[in-house]
C-alpha cells in the first residue's frame, strides 16, 4: 500500500518539475537549474520504477498463493465429492474449473494489486493537479473522461454475456479432449478420426469464434482510446496556446497540464481494465465458488458409533432399494442377505441386473434410498466414512491402476505396509509370477492408466492391492472376468485360504467362479430371484440353471 502511495506521488510530482524546468529553467536561460531539476526528476522516475516493480512482484506471489490454497481447496472437495456430485459435474468440467478458472482469478488478483489502489490515487491526485495549474480547462478533462465512460460501458455490455459462454465452451474443448484421447483405441478401431476431429473442430472453432469476437472488441477500443487522448491533447495545446499567448498562462503549465490529462485518462483506462478483467473473472469465481459450496450427498454421521477395535465385518442388507439420482426407476428393489465372516456371498445376474450398483452402496459410493446396510449391526451411516472404507478391500470393476511403481500401487491402501505382505498380496492374487519375470521386479514402472499391463494382469494387481489392506470385508466386483479359468481357480483357493475369518462379497458373469461360494445370490432386474448353495439354486432357481447351463454342461456343474 504504501509502495502504491509512493508510486502513484512520483509520478503525479514528474509533471510539475517539467513545469518548473521549463518556467524557471528554459525560459530564464538557467542551465543548473534545468540540471538540478532534471536530476531529481531522473532520481523520482527511478524511484517509481523500483515501486512498480517492487508491486508487481508482491502482487505476483499474492496471487499464486492465494490461488494455490484455492486449487488445493477445491481439489480436496472435488475428492469428497460422491459419485452423483462428480456425475452434476462432469469430470471435464472439474478440470477446467481447477486450472483454467483458477488462473483467471490469479490474474484478476495481480491486477487489482497492481491497480485497484493507484489508479483511483493517480486519477484524483492528477484532477486536484490539474485544478491547481488552471481550472479553465477542465472540461476537455470531463469531456475525454465521459467519452471514455460511454465507450467502456457500451463495450461492457456486449462482451459480458460472451465470457460465460466461453468458459463453458472451454468445458466442452476439454470433454472431446478426454474422450478422444481415452477412447484412441476404438477410435483407430473404428476408423472414426475424421469423425472425431470434426467434433474437436466444431467446438474449437466456436470457442475460437468468440475469443475473436471478444478480442476483437477490446483490441478496437485501445485505438478508440488513443484516439480520444490525442484529441485531448490537441484541444489542450488548442486552447493552451490561446492562455498562453494572452499571458495568462505559463508554457510548463500548459505542458504539465497535458501530462497531467493524461494521467487522469490513463487512470480510468486502468480502472476500465479491470472492470474488463472483473466481469471474466467474476464468472470463474463464480464456478469455483459453486464446487467449494456443493456439499457431498454422502455425509458424515453428526454423531459417529463407537465401533470396537476388532470389527468382525457382517455385513447385512436390510430391505434396501435404491434410484440412482435423477433417474425415473429403482435399480435395486428390497434387497435383503446377510454375508458372514469366513463366508464367500457370491452375485449373479444378467447384465444391468443391479450387481454393481449393489456393491458399489457399501462403501457409500452412493447411499440406499430405502432400507439400510450395516456392518456388525451398524448402520453404515453411522460409521465415519474413514473408518468404513478402511474395513473394505475394494476391486472395482474397472481395474484403475495410478502412474507409479507395481509396489506403490500395491501399497496404495497401505503405504506402511511391509514386504513380505505386499509379496503375500502378490502372491494370492496370483500376480508374483509375471511381476517376477519383470527385470524390474516390484519397481516396475506402470504407465498411467496401467496401459502398460494386460487386463488380467491389472485385475490381479487391483486384487493384490485390496488384499495388502487386510481389511475384514473384501468386495470384488467382477474382477475375475479377464482371467482365465486356471489362473481364476488358483486365485480362488489361495483366496479362500487367506481370507478365512473375512466376509468375501463376490460379483460374477461367470458361474465357476462362484460355484462353490457358501451363498449365492441371483439378481433378476434389481431383485433377489433366487438364493442359496450351487446345489440348492440348480434345482430351484430357473434363472440360475439357465444361467448355468448356458456357460457349463450338465457334467461339469455337479
Ligand atoms: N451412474 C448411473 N446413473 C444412472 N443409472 C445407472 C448408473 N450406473 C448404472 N445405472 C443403471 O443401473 C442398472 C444396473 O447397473 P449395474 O452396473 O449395477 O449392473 P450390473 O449388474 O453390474 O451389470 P454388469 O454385469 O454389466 O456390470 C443399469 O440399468 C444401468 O443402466
Amino acid at each position: 500500500m504504501l509502495l502504491l502511495f509512493g508510486q502513484a506521488a512520483c509520478d503525479l510530482s514528474l509533471p510539475d518539475y517539467m513545469s518548473d524546468i521549463v518556467n524557471k529553467g528554459i525560459t530564464s536561460g538557467d542551465t543548473m537549474y534545468i540540471v538540478k531539476a532534471g536530476v531529481q526528476m531522473m532520481g523520482i522516475a527511478f524511484l517509481s520504477a523500483f515501486c512498480t516493480v517492487i508491486v508487481g512482484l508482491i502482487g505476483a506471489r499474492m496471487a499464486a498463493g492465494i490461488c494455490r490454497n484455492l486449487r488445493q481447496d477445491v481439489f480436496t472437495r472435488i475428492e469428497s465429492f460422491s459419485s452423483a456430485e462428480m456425475e452434476k459435474y462432469s469430470t471435464s468440467s472439474l478440470i477446467t474449473r481447477t486450472t483454467n478458472d483458477i488462473t483467471q482469478i490469479q490474474q484478476l488478483i495481480v491486477m487489482l494489486v497492481r491497480i485497484v489502489f493507484y489508479a483511483p490515487i493517480l486519477g484524483v491526485g492528477g484532477v486536484i493537479h490539474a485544478l491547481e495549474k488552471d481550472k479553465s480547462m477542465s472540461w476537455i478533462i470531463a469531456l475525454s473522461v465521459g467519452l471514455l465512460l460511454v465507450m467502456i460501458i457500451s463495450m461492457m455490455m456486449v462482451v459480458m454475456p460472451r465470457f460465460q459462454y466461453v468458459q463453458k465452451l472451454i468445458d466442452r474443448l476439454n470433454l472431446v479432449v478426454r474422450e478422444s484421447l481415452d477412447g484412441t483405441l476404438v477410435i483407430r478401431a473404428f476408423n472414426t478420426q475424421r469423425f472425431e476431429e470434426k467434433r474437436f473442430d466444431k467446438v474449437n472453432a466456436r470457442l475460437t469464434e468468440t475469443n475473436l469476437f471478444v478480442n476483437r472488441i477490446t483490441s478496437g477500443m485501445m485505438p478508440a482510446m488513443m484516439l480520444i487522448m490525442n484529441l485531448t491533447n490537441l484541444l489542450i495545446v488548442w486552447v493552451g496556446s490561446k492562455a498562453v499567448s494572452s499571458f495568462k498562462m505559463e508554457v510548463g503549465d500548459m505542458m504539465a497540464y497535458m501530462q497531467y490529462a493524461m494521467q487522469i485518462i490513463m487512470a480510468f483506462l486502468m480502472m476500465a481494465m479491470m472492470f474488463i478483467m472483473i466481469p471474466r473473472a467474476i464468472v470463474s469465481i463464480k464456478r469455483v465458488v459453486e464446487i467449494l459450496t456443493t456439499e457431498s450427498t454422502i455425509k458424515e454421521p453428526e454423531k459417529a458409533a463407537v465401533i470396537s477395535e476388532s470389527p468382525k465385518g457382517t455385513v447385512e442388507y436390510r430391505g434396501v432399494s435404491f434410484r440412482y439420482p435423477d433417474a425415473d426407476e429403482a435399480v435395486l428393489h428390497d434387497i435383503t442377505f446377510t454375508a458372514l465372516p469366513g463366508q464367500t456371498t457370491a452375485f449373479i445376474g444378467a447384465t444391468g441386473s443391479g450387481k454393481s450398483t449393489l456393491v458399489n452402496l457399501l462403501p457409500r459410493f452412493y447411499d440406499v434410498t430405502e432400507g439400510e446396510i450395516l456392518i456388525d449391526g451398524i448402520d453404515i451411516r453411522k460409521w465415519t466414512l474413514k473408518k468404513l472404507r478402511d474395513m473394505i478391500g475394494f476391486v472395482p470393476q474397472k481395474g484403475i491402476l495410478f502412474s507409479g511403481t507395481i509396489e506403490s500401487n500395491l501399497k496404495y491402501g497401505d503405504r506402511e505396509a511391509g514386504k513380505e505382505v505386499v509379496e503375500e498380496a502378490a502372491k494370492t492374487a496370483q500376480a508374483e509370477e509375471f511381476i517376477d519375470s519383470k527385470p524390474e521386479g516390484f519397481l516396475t514402472e506402470i504407465a498411467q492408466g496401467g496401459q502398460n499391463v494386460s487386463g488380467g494382469q491389472k485385475q490381479r494387481l487391483s486384487i493384490a492391492r485390496a488384499l495388502v489392506k487386510k481389511a475384514p470385508v473384501n468386495v470384488f466386483d467382477d474382477s475375475f472376468s479377464a482371467l482365465d479359468f486356471k489362473t481364476d481357480a488358483k486365485l480362488r483357493a489361495a483366496l479362500k485360504d487367506k481370507t478365512k475369518d473375512s466376509v468375501t462379497i463376490l460379483v460374477a458373469q461367470r458361474i465357476s467362479t462362484i460355484m462353490n461360494a457358501d451363498q449365492i445370490i441371483v439378481l433378476d432386474q434389481g431383485k433377489i430371484a433366487g438364493r442359496g448353495t450351487h446345489q440348492e439354486l440348480m434345482k430351484a432357481c430357473e434363472i440360475y440353471r439357465e444361467i448355468a447351463l448356458s456357460q457349463l454342461s450338465e457334467e461339469e456343474l455337479k
